[in-house]
């Protein structure tokens, strides 16, 4: 589970907490800073309850609904899910982008994919073995 094993790095939404060959990372390197997966944010989509994704932060904007001046609906549209490009989309104001900080309560888990050696293993052997009998195969052919 090497870096050097790192070979794809893809930021997923789908269940991929599961899988061996996702690991973790939480891009901060503060301990204290709380991570959240996808699957942790999208339950918050409710208008008591709502988080979103801004530029891989999370931010629990359920107190600010009521005061957006854009209106709550284009919030809880988003509500649970990465609002990043209708976020930049309006053109939000400095004023609006430092509002944010109030709101932050952790970071995006980004999921690092990588291939292991051990999935390379397997093709490789069936190739060599595939290469192995075809030119034995070819060599019984002239032969006879
Ligand atoms: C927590 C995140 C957000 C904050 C703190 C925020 C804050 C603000 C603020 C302060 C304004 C007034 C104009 C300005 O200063 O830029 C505004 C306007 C607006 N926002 Fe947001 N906003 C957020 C998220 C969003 C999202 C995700 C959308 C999605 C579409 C959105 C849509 C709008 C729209 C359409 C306006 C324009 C309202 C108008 O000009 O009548 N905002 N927002």
């Amino acid at each position: 589970m090497g870096e050097e094993n790192k070979e794809n790095l893809t930021k997923s939404g789908s269940g991929a907490a599961n899988n061996d060959n996702v690991e973790q990372t939480c891009e901060t390197v503060d301990d204290d800073v709380k991570c959240y997966t996808f699957e942790e944010i999208r339950v918050h989509n409710m208008s008591n309850d709502t988080w979103l994704i801004i530029h891989d932060k999370v931010y629990d904007i359920s107190s600010f609904l009521e005061e957006h001046p854009g209106g709550e609906e284009v919030l809880l549209e988003q509500a649970g899910a990465d609002a990043t490009e209708s976020f930049e989309d309006v053109g939000h104001s400095t004023d609006a982008r430092e509002m944010l900080q109030q709101y932050y309560i952790g970071e995006l888990h980004v999921y690092f994919y990588y291939i292991s050696w051990t999935m390379w293993l397997l093709p490789a052997v069936v190739a060599a073995v595939v290469g192995i009998v075809y030119r034995y195969y070819m060599f019984e052919h002239k032969s006879s």
